[in-house]
């Protein structure tokens, strides 16, 4: 956004009055320059210092949430799954555990949210609803275990998921809900990590993302509105999971994603609008996914099948030979030839100096307060910045590609369902391992 116009300009007052978001904007920029300048003023062991995660507030703040949790609610809270999730990934990613008791309640409360018919709601007793059921299985799989991962009941959320299709091709999000790209990727998500994706359940689901992408080339969340870069992330995913990736304009997608790099840094969610932590992993999440695209597209089989000494192919040799070059768990696992799509040590700066908060945890911008979303979603954004100079997914960064102290370096996730690789791969195991519906 260009600069405050001066007081010499010749233009008229009406013309020079800025708008509110300009003014937002200015507001914003002052306050991150502010920020990188004393940053900039400083000796460099006191800049190392500034650019360090605060690795024990953070734990302290995930686990006093995680207390607060189980101590402390209303019948009436419908987000439990997702702080949930906020708090297991973002611990994860830190390469911590939380204590066995918050791990036992955690998935006591989430069996208690089990619908009868199938599927998660926000509380025991209430619906279920898309968004609580991907929140509830991803927590399941980060916490990880047989006792974690069985609790699951596959079938029944497959008839949950059947349910939510429409005719469309799309899902809804709930029982007379809302159809919307969120609700396609959260479903196809959770059908993809639990093994249980079928043709009845991908059908027209393309087309539905197809008729959400927007002139700008990101996604909205319906046909006609604003492309916006959490549901692109979700759209992007979606078409990967489903096989159909290559249906998207993938050209003026990327355009539209690299211009929202802002100035400072950070990424915005959509044009004109401020930057904020979380968009870190919507935005950055899916310009991975783009370069990995490319990787694949890049790659022939036999190079890849030559490279004898990658880790990969061991991994290969005892569980993934046998699939074919489109499927999820090959998409990344596959070697990234191609450069990050955005300012990785930008990002990571923006995350490390302008949403961290030094008691803890992560905002979305500065002067906002921290909360347990932002904490899980720039956590999550600094991985994915982290590894995007690596070939594989989860080969340790060159330390030039990771900013401040080496032991920022967090755990690599996997994009497409944004779970630490760890817990994915085991739950991939378990599941492919699990008897067909
Ligand atoms: C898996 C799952 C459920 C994904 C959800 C994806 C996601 C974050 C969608 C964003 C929704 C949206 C339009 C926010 C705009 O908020 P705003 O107007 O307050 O923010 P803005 O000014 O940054 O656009
Ligand atoms: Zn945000």
């Amino acid at each position: 956004m260009e600069a405050p116009p001066s007081s010499s300009s010749s233009s008229s007052a009406s013309e020079l009055k800025p708008t509110i978001t300009q003014e937002e904007q200015w507001t914003l920029e002052a306050q991150v320059n502010h920020l990188y300048r004393l940053f900039d003023s400083i000796p460099p062991n006191s800049q190392s210092a500034m650019l360090e995660l605060h690795r024990d507030s953070i734990m302290e703040y995930l686990v006093k949430g995680l207390r607060h949790l189980s101590s402390s609610f209303s019948v009436l809270d419908a987000n439990r799954p997702w702080i949930c999730y906020w708090i297991f990934h973002s611990i994860a990613l830190l390469g911590e555990s939380a204590d066995f008791d918050l791990e036992h309640n955690a998935i006591d409360f989430l069996s208690r949210c089990q619908d009868h018919q199938g599927g998660y709601g926000g509380g025991p007793g209430q619906m279920p609803h898309l968004a609580t059921t991907y929140a509830a299985v991803n927590t399941l799989i980060t916490i990880g275990g047989h006792k974690s991962l069985a609790s699951i009941n596959r079938g029944k959320i497959y008839s949950f998921l059947r349910r939510m299709k429409q005719t469309s091709g799309g899902f809804t999000m709930h029982d007379g809900g809302e159809v919307d790209v969120r609700a396609c990727y959260t479903a196809i998500s959770v059908a993809s990590v639990l093994h249980i994706l079928d043709e009845e359940l991908v059908e027209g689901v393309g087309n539905y993302i197809l008729s959400c992408q927007t002139y700008e080339g990101g996604i909205a969340g319906e046909p006609g509105s604003e492309a916006h870069g959490g549901y692109t992330f979700c759209g992007l995913a979606t078409m990967i999971l489903i096989n159909e990736v290559n249906r998207l304009d993938l050209a003026s997608l990327t355009d539209w994603l690299v211009f929202r790099q802002g100035v400072e840094g950070g990424f915005q969610g959509r044009t004109n609008k401020l930057v904020d932590g979380c968009y870190s992993f919507w935005q950055g999440g899916a310009a991975v996914l783009i370069q990995r695209l490319h990787a694949n597209t890049d790659s022939t089989s036999s190079e890849l099948s030559d490279d004898e000494d990658s880790p990969d192919d061991e991994e290969g040799e005892h569980s993934d030979n046998e699939e074919s070059s489109s499927t999820p768990i090959t998409f990344i696992r596959r070697h990234t030839k191609t450069e990050p799509l955005f300012q990785s040590q930008a990002l990571q700066k923006y995350i490390l100096l302008c949403s961290q908060v030094l008691e803890g945890g992560f905002r979305d911008k500065p002067g906002k307060p921290r909360d347990h979303y932002h904490t899980c979603y720039c956590l999550s954004g600094l991985a994915v910045a982290q590894y995007s100079w690596s070939k594989d997914a989860d080969s340790a960064p060159l330390p030039g590609s990771l900013l401040g102290p080496y032991s920022n370096l967090l755990e690599p996730v996997n994009p497409l369902h944004n779970i630490v690789l760890e817990q994915y791969n085991e739950a991939h195991e378990y599941y492919s391992n699990a008897p067909t519906l």
